[in-house]
């Protein structure tokens, strides 16, 4: 076959792997547009062919080339030949009393992520991966306990978009996308920009970027550089402490950035963008829910514009830390909405489906049989 601009790499080898197992099909999600019309071309197809095949992909829910009804025989026949629709599997599914549905999603070389739909409303939000594990090893974090494996590619983290998507009835339409899976997306920053870009483009989902959040733990010169993609995407910044005393002992990467650099990076993203910013904290029960820590945390806050997102621990089975009381919840909040700072305390979803990102993969995959801390 012919070479196509796959972005970024597809497979890796696992050690021990059965080669032959690992499909030899290119994996359709990675191929870019450029790619698929070259490849169209030289079988003398037209261009508006790859159209064709992206609005079955994106708009259509197709799952097999066969049900791609206005395609000739011939190219249904050759594109199943040289591509997957889908590469990965579904592991286990979970759904919740609220509707909320959680995808353990093992990937072609038997690594495994987690992709959540939530309903809201009229909302039909999902949260994706973008790594296999996590390098930055967060103490209370299930998605870091075992490091990281490797970046998701362009195709691998659409096809969890999709798979959620193709969970919806027809007459529903996905209308967010957080990146807060497992995984930091800005440590796989091409991959996820790439990705991002099909979802938000009219012919992929057609989610405008003021309707994508991307999470991170605060990696400044990534965040300078997706500011200098030039989408106004939304950022969400992992803060989980105001000092950086406490942020290192929860947040080890931040012994080499420190909270400064991460603020000052994030009002840099605020001033390019024009977005509000919005930071994320864990209240980890008697570690970072004190008085203390609201009134110091209402000091970091003061003359940004900001949405404090309070998010209660979700526990995770085996680590130390346990979500705060009701009444140091609400101390808490009392104390940051008396000093002015927009506040939101993030509702629970899918309590009892395995929710702590990461919690999945461990009670339910095959990290779990290998893992003391389950
Ligand atoms: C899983 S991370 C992924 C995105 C990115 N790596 C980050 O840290 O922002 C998304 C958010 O989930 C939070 N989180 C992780 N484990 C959690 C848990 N057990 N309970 C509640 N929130 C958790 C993280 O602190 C972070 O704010
Ligand atoms: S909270 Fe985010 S950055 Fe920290 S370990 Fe978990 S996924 Fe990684």
């Amino acid at each position: 076959m012919t070479s196509l601009p796959v972005l970024p790499p597809t497979q890796t080898a696992v050690p021990g792997d059965d080669a032959d197992a690992r499909p030899r099909k290119v994996h359709l999600l990675n191929v870019t547009d450029e790619g698929l019309k070259d490849w169209l071309a030289e079988r003398g197809y037209p261009a508006f062919r790859g159209k064709q095949i992206r609005r079955w992909l994106f708009s259509g829910r197709a799952e097999s080339f066969e049900t791609m009804s206005d395609l000739p025989a011939k190219l249904r026949s050759e594109l199943a030949e040289s591509f997957d629709i889908f590469q990965a599997s579904e592991a286990h599914v979970s759904t919740s009393r609220d509707g909320t549905e959680k995808i353990l999603v093992r990937l072609a070389d038997g690594g495994e992520v987690e992709c959540v739909l939530l309903r809201d409303g009229d909302r039909r939000s999902i949260c994706v991966s973008s790594q296999v594990g996590c390098a930055m090893g967060c103490v209370f974090c299930a998605s870091g306990l075992d490091g990281v494996d490797r970046n998701l590619t362009r195709g691998e983290i659409l096809e969890q978009m999709l798979r959620l998507q193709h969970r919806l009835p027809a007459e529903e339409r996905l209308s967010h996308i957080v990146m807060m899976g497992m995984g930091e997306p800005l440590a796989n920053l091409p991959g996820v920009l790439a990705a991002l870009d099909v979802a938000r483009n009219p012919d992929g989902l057609g989610i405008s970027p003021r309707r994508i959040t991307i999470s991170t733990v605060g990696l400044p010169p990534a965040i300078d550089k997706l500011a200098a993609s030039g989408v106004p995407y939304n950022l969400a910044v992992s803060l989980h402490a105001p000092n950086d005393e406490l942020r290192s002992q929860l947040v080890p990467v931040n012994q080499k950035i420190g909270i400064e650099p991460v603020l000052a990076a994030a009002d840099r993203y605020f001033a390019s963008s024009g977005r509000r910013l919005t930071f994320e904290y864990v209240l980890l029960g008697g570690v970072n829910d004190s008085e203390a820590c609201a009134h110091e945390l209402t000091r970091v806050l003061r003359g940004r514009t900001v949405m404090m997102n309070v998010i209660p621990y979700n526990p995770v089975e085996g680590l130390p830390y346990r979500t705060p009381s009701k009444e140091s919840i609400s101390r808490f909040r009392q104390i940051l909405e008396a000093s002015g700072v927009n506040v939101m305390f993030r509702q629970r979803k899918g309590d009892e489906i395995d929710a702590a990102c990461g919690q999945l993969r461990r009670n339910r995959g095959s990290i779990g049989e290998k893992s003391p801390a389950t």
